[in-house]
Parts: C-alpha cells; sequence; structure tokens
C-alpha cells in the first residue's frame, strides 16, 4: 500500500497499464485495511488521504476504473478518514470537492464534470489582477477558484514536483506551522503568483470565518483579512509573531542572502508570505509539531513597551542597548573583539521591571524575539521539554539575529542534585548545550536573555554561560516619582510637586510593581467616597481628582513587598557575580 502514498502523476509514470490495473485492485480489496493509521500526524494523514483521493479522481478521469469503483472508493475513504477530514490540521476545502465527488456517484453515464475546474488562462490572469488589487476584496468564491484551478493545472501539465498534493497556498494567517512543513508551495512556477496569498484555507478557518461572520460584524465592516483570524497567541511585549508576521525559513531566487534576511523580518507583519519552500538543514531533524508548539512561543501583539516605560534602572537600559540594539542596528562594527556577549542575566527582586525590561526588548529590537517560561517547557509537555529546547534553538537560528527571553530562568536551570526530577535534568542538560552553543559561535546573531529574582538558584555552568549579568534594583526616589507621574498622566489628579516628593519619600524601598499597586489603590480614592446612587449616574469628569490624602491612605494598604535581608541576599551576588554598577 505504500503506493498509495505516492503523487498520483508519479504513479502514472511509473508503473505500466497492466501495474496499474494490479495496483487498482488491490486498493479496491484492500480498502479496509488501515491505510494510513501509522502516520501519527494528522498534518501528514491528511496529505496521504489527498494525495489517494487524487489518484482515485486522476484514474478515473483516465477510465482506469469506472465510475461506480472511485464513487465507492471516495466514500469509503471519506468515511473511514471523516475525522481526519473535520481535523484541525486536516483537510482543506478540496474536502468539498471530494464530497462533492461522492454525491455525484451515480450519475453513470453521464460525463462526470470535475468541481475542480480548470480556468481559461484569460480567466486566470483576471483573478488574479482581482486579487492583487488592494481596493478589491475577492470573492471567497475567486479565491477557491483560483486555488484550485492552480491546483488542477499543476496536475495535468505534469512535472514532478507539480502535485495537488504539494499545492497549497500558503495561508496567510500562518496558523499552523507544520502545515506549511509538509507542504512546500512552489510559487515561483506560477504566473505572478506573489500576490496571491490568501487563497488556501482550511475547513477549520473556513468554520471560524464563518463563526465570525455570524457573530461578530467586525468582519462585515471591515472586510475580511486574513490576520484577522490568527489563532490568538501569548501575549508579551512586540506586534510580532507567528500568526502576524511568522514565514518560514525559505529560500528565495532572486534575493542575496542578506536580502533575504531583511525580507525575513520585514515580511513578517502581516506579510505576503511568498515561496514557501523549507530547505532549511537546521530544521530538519527537529519534530514539526515541536517547530509549531515553538512557533507559538514567538512573542505576540501587545502594547509595545519603550525605554520611556522603564522608569530608573538607566545603567541597564544603557547595557542592554549597547548588548542588543546596537549590534542589530550596525552587525559589521560589532564584530571580533567588539562581539556583543551571547548570554544576559536579569536579576533583582521581584517587581523591579525584569519583563518589562523583556516586553521592552521585543518592540524595540529589530530581532525575532522568543518568549518562553519555564512553565512551557515543564508542565505539559513532561519528556518532551529537551525536545523543546532544541526545537526553540533550531528555530531561532532560522530567524537570527534573534533573542531569546527565558523568563523566571531559575526553575529551569536550578543547581543539578541528585533528587531532581530526569525530565527536568534532561531540560536542564539540553539548555546548557544549546548556551554553549550560543555562547562560543562567533558568526551567530542569537541573544539569550534570563531573567529571575533567585540568582543564588542558579546552576553555575549556566551563570558562567549568561555573561553580562545585571542587577535590576528597586527604583530610586526619582524612579518611583517617574512611575507615579507615568501612571496619574491618563487620570485627573491635584497632587504637586512637593506632594509627588513626600509620596517619594515615604515609599523607599517600594518595588515598581508596588508603585503601580499604589497608584490603583489610590486611584481608587475617589470613587470609594461616592456612594452607590451616586457612582451609577456620575459621569467620569465629574469624578474629584485624586489627591495626597488618598495616597497617604493607600500607603497605609500597599506596603513594601521587598524585605531588606533579601536585598542583602541581592547585593551580595550582585557584589560576587553582578556586570558592573548599580
Ligand atoms: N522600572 C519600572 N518602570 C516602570 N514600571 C515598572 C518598573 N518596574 C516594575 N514596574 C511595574 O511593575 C510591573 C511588574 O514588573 P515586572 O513584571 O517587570 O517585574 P519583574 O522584575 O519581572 O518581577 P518578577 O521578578 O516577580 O518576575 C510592571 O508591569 C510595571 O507596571
Ligand atoms: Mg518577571
Amino acid at each position: 500500500m505504500e503506493d498509495a502514498k505516492k503523487p498520483v502523476v508519479e504513479l502514472e509514470q511509473t508503473l505500466s497499464d497492466n501495474d496499474l490495473l494490479w495496483y487498482w485492485q488491490k486498493l479496491w480489496f484492500s480498502k479496509e485495511q488501515p491505510l494510513l493509521d501509522k502516520l501519527s500526524m494528522s498534518a501528514h494523514t491528511a496529505d496521504v488521504w489527498r494525495s489517494l483521493i487524487n489518484q482515485i479522481d486522476f484514474a478515473w478521469q483516465n477510465k482506469r476504473i469506472s465510475s461506480a469503483c472511485a464513487g465507492i472508493l471516495f466514500r469509503d475513504y471519506l468515511e473511514k478518514y471523516t475525522e481526519t477530514v473535520d481535523d484541525q490540521n486536516g483537510l482543506n476545502n478540496f474536502a468539498e470537492g471530494a464530497l462533492a465527488l461522492v454525491a455525484q456517484k451515480k450519475i453513470d453515464g453521464k460525463l462526470w464534470k470535475s468541481s475542480l475546474e480548470i480556468l481559461s488562462d484569460n480567466k486566470l490572469q483576471e483573478l488574479i489582477k482581482t486579487l492583487s488589487s488592494p481596493s478589491q476584496r475577492p470573492s471567497e468564491y475567486d479565491l477557491s477558484q483560483l486555488a484550485n484551478a492552480f491546483a488542477r493545472r499543476q496536475i495535468l501539465e505534469s512535472g514532478k514536483e507539480h502535485f495537488l498534493k504539494e499545492t497549497v497556498f500558503y495561508s496567510a494567517s500562518s496558523r499552523n506551522f507544520s502545515e506549511s512543513l509538509t507542504k512546500p508551495v512552489h510559487v515561483e512556477d506560477l504566473p505572478e503568483s506573489q500576490e496571491v496569498s490568501y487563497s488556501f484555507r482550511t475547513a477549520r478557518v473556513q468554520l471560524d470565518i464563518d463563526n465570525h461572520k455570524k457573530f461578530n460584524t467586525r468582519y462585515k465592516s471591515k472586510g475580511y483579512s486574513s490576520s484577522e483570524y490568527g489563532v490568538s497567541r501569548k501575549v508579551l511585549g512586540s506586534s510580532r509573531g507567528p500568526a502576524s508576521k511568522f514565514v518560514p525559513p525559505v529560500t528565495s531566487k532572486s534575493t542575496s542572502e542578506e536580502n533575504e534576511k531583511c525580507s525575513l523580518l520585514q515580511n513578517l507583519p502581516g506579510g505576503n508570505p511568498s515561496s514557501v519552500n523549507i530547505t532549511d538543514e537546521r530544521l530538519k531533524n527537529i519534530d514539526p509539531k515541536m517547530i509549531e508548539i515553538m512557533m507559538n512561543e514567538i512573542m505576540d501583539h501587545g502594547p509595545p513597551v519603550t525605554w520611556d516605560d522603564i522608569a530608573g534602572l538607566e545603567f541597564a537600559k544603557k547595557t542592554i542597548m549597547e548588548i542588543v540594539v546596537w549590534p542589530m542596528l550596525r552587525p559589521d562594527i560589532f564584530t571580533g573583539l567588539r562581539g556583543p556577549p551571547k548570554g544576559i542575566l536579569l536579576f533583582g527582586p521581584p517587581g523591579t521591571g525584569k519583563t518589562l525590561i523583556g516586553k521592552c526588548i521585543a518592540s524595540q529590537s529589530k530581532a525575532t524575539f522568543f518568549s518562553i517560561s519555564a512553565s512551557s517547557l515543564t508542565s505539559k509537555w513532561v519528556g518532551e521539554g529537551e525536545k523543546l529546547v532544541r526545537a526553540l534553538f533550531a528555530v531561532s537560528r532560522c530567524y537570527q539575529p534573534s533573542v531569546i527571553f527565558i523568563d523566571e530562568i531559575d526553575s529551569l536551570l536550578t543547581q543539578r542534585s541528585n533528587t531532581e526530577h530526569e525530565s527536568s535534568r534532561r531540560i536542564k542538560t539540553e539548555l546548557l548545550v544549546q548556551l554553549d552553543g550560543i555562547t562560543t559561535s562567533t558568526d551567530e546573531r542569537l541573544l539569550i536573555v534570563g531573567a529571575t529574582n533567585r540568582p543564588q538558584e542558579l546552576d553555575e555552568a549556566a551563570r558562567r554561560r549568561l555573561v553580562k549579568r545585571l542587577y535590576i534594583p528597586l527604583p530610586e526616589s526619582a524612579a518611583r516619582c517617574h512611575i507615579i507621574t507615568r501612571l496619574l498622566s491618563y487620570h485627573n489628579h491635584s497632587l504637586s510637586d512637593d506632594d509627588l516628593d513626600l509620596i517619594c519619600q515615604k515609599t523607599e524601598g517600594y518595588s515598581g510593581a508596588d508603585m503601580t499597586n499604589l497608584c490603583k489603590e489610590a486611584s481608587l480614592g475617589p470613587i470609594r467616597s461616592l456612594d452607590t446612587s451616586q457612582i451609577q449616574c456620575i459621569s467620569p469628569n465629574q469624578v474629584r481628582p485624586i489627591n495626597l490624602e488618598d495616597f497617604f491612605h493607600a500607603l497605609k494598604q500597599v506596603r513594601a513587598s521587598v524585605s531588606d535581608k533579601d536585598m542583602d541576599t541581592y547585593l551580595n551576588w550582585n557584589e560576587k557575580y553582578g556586570s558592573g554598577a548599580v
């Protein structure tokens, strides 16, 4: 049954007429056998299934099998693999075509008309023009017709790599990375195909769109946009992400290597995914499922964080600029001895802005940003963690320059002990190996940024690899003032400069997070002075301004969360292992 996985044209070309007859007989009699069960991934199963349906379709059209035989085969395979057809990663609108075939099986004697019509060249060009004109959104009918027409043409025009099995249009939403891996698109073979970016759609995506149309008028008013139905991703930091910006590593004929890198990044936003011909050696041994999971870890939407949003921490900000931002802008200058360090550790008390810095790097650096936390490597994927780590580094290598941000890194890289769990030890070992690979290579533009509030628990091997260890201290008076003024700027308040100074004096030892909580608490003061009936009818501009009293009251509620003892530990560690002044 191996042949069933072969694309249709190849089958026709390699088998003699007699063998083909034998093949179809075999298929007919063995149809009860589980043909595809060996394949574990539904995306693969779907591919094989699709290829099989094509074979039947093709054999039918070439009169190798009767329409009755084709109809029954279609029906049987459709019934047998309904799960795949309806699976999230399963078949696309091609399934509709197959359903139509099943429905028409009884029209014996009449010439069957495929639902996958071949369009004339003129019509094709017309459709392409419609698609490429931004003012004219193509109707969904146009899109599926175009996709089908291309697919059909490719089968018929033969050529080894032109099979429907391999011919899908890369979904602009790029919702499924493994899908794009298993189905290379030979877009460069198609006329003016660069413009055709949103034609392919899986049944599930179609369902999503239908549901959106039903329950959400946004679609109607704004018109269909592929990025709007991207799966929701982890929200942290920049607007980068697989749904909007990810383009799988491709080789492009026309561009030089450097341009390619640029276009990889520039193409990312809501990108026009061009040819998706995966040839990247570095991803060869990585499980596509893992890569897909990794892609979900790429930072996605969320309000961008600027350097100004981070109060104080001038030294840390300057160092990060030097290590992250400038080398990204001028890689030609930062070479040799000036080569930036490959690992940074941000450590300090809780709530001082370490994660915030991560978000800021995501928004401000021009690198691809991967954010990963211990939980995404450990909890759900016991036993798979080290594979995920490998996938993370492999994918990030393909997207250089890249930054990998590992929040709460201490939970991944604690000191090794005999009592720890086998799986977490394996993750740790893999992470250390990968970190070592990065730190020793000179030409890779990867940076690891780890953040922790328990630096003393870090494994020493990890400590060594995170060369630049930056202390992120509690905010000083000026920084606390900055946080208050920035937060209050969105609200009506009556605080004078002296009042602000007073609050800053009274908040010695507060972390950035404590300051944020204090402001939140104070801002509720004016609301608390109202009674329920007033709250119901008062307009927002009638609420009285936030005053000093509110802050005094809030100071009783919100206390500093970092103890002096903890502070000593951080300071000691900084003295021993930290980089540079505070
Ligand atoms: N330096 C700062 N400037 C402005 N806001 C800050 C600063 N530090 C902390 N904050 C505020 O505190 C919140 C929490 O900060 P963040 O999550 O970055 O802390 P953290 O250092 O990562 O803490 P943890 O070690 O507990 O993970 C931020 O969302 C922000 O509102
Ligand atoms: Mg944090």
